[in-house]
């Protein structure tokens, strides 16, 4: 009889690692759920109150039943995870950190999803690394950069850094209202666990403000370096993303050889959490489980 793998609880699976590369000296926090010989790691959005856990809490259940180890990054600036002013390339910052994570695991390749940041995050991860991935799943980012047919920064985003610099409940409810398609599907619970997360940490909520003071293209344009990617890579879309545009999305497509893109309608900027079994159901097909 074959036993299906528990999910750990978030504080059961909840771990430290100290990254030490160049002048970064970080203390960054993950969640380890499940085992088994393949590795995914998934990298969070930068929403102000963001996690691994919270991000990917409707996905991380069903990989580990598929027999995936899971590890959740939380990226310096969220969560458990040390507290910095970014003055570069954020996308790259992460980028380093999560080889940082592996390298302490002993983990030579692994298979990334990432959410709008960590879409961006796993992209430079994947140039930097290239033999280090598996197959990439971007949902809602992947690359920084203009949109021909947006107002940038877009409507969602300008929430976020309105959010970011003044920290209320009803501006974390404006900028959720906008995040998904259908903002009757968000609960009391959730937003007032978001408020908690946020305000848990207010020297993120700072020192986010003071990055973007620094250097406003916090996420940089990969646009001429995506054909240089050479994993197989799945690219999941809300057509209702108010935050970061489905013609992003379009622009991977274009620029990532060995690419598919899948849209969702009635979906926001959310894929992974609005229509949650449609996505686990196409992440593990594209996974090869
Ligand atoms: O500015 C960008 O390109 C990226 C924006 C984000 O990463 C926004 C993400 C928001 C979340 O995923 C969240 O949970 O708040």
């Amino acid at each position: 009889m074959t036993t299906t793998p528990k999910t750990p609880s978030e504080a059961a699976s909840s771990r430290f690692v100290r990254i030490q590369d160049g002048e970064l000296d970080l203390n960054i926090h993950y969640n380890d759920c499940g085992a088994g010989s393949e590795t995914v790691v998934m990298l969070h959005g930068s929403g102000p109150g963001a996690s691994g856990w919270a991000n990917f809490s409707r996905n991380i259940e069903p990989l580990v039943a598929a027999g995936y180890r899971v590890i959740l990054m939380d990226c310096p600036g969220w969560s458990k995870s040390d507290s910095i002013v970014c003055t570069g390339s954020r996308s790259d910052l992460n980028a380093r950190v999560l080889r940082g994570l592996l390298d302490a695991l002993d983990l030579d390749r692994a298979h990334l999803i990432g959410n709008s940041m960590g879409g961006h995050s796993a992209v430079a991860f994947a140039l930097a690394n290239p033999a280090r991935v598996g197959r990439l799943v971007l949902m809602g980012g992947g690359s920084g950069g203009a949109s021909p047919f947006v107002p940038m920064p877009t409507e969602g985003i300008k929430l976020l850094q309105g959010l970011y610099r003044e920290p209320s409940i009803d501006n974390l409810k404006k900028m959720m209202a906008v995040f998904v398609y259908d903002s009757s599907d968000l609960t009391e619970e959730l937003f007032q666990a978001r408020l908690d997360n946020m305000l848990a940490r207010r020297d993120h909520l700072e020192n986010f403000v003071s990055s973007l003071a620094a250097n406003p293209k916090q996420f940089p344009d990969f646009g001429p370096r995506l054909a240089e990617i050479t994993a197989q890579t799945l690219i999941v879309w809300g057509s209702n993303d108010r935050f970061v545009p489905l013609d992003s999305g379009l622009r991977l497509l274009a620029g990532i050889p060995d690419a598919q893109l899948h849209v969702f309608n009635r979906c926001g900027h959310w894929a992974q959490w609005e229509h949650a079994d449609k996505f686990n159901r196409l992440v593990l097909d594209f996974l090869g489980h």
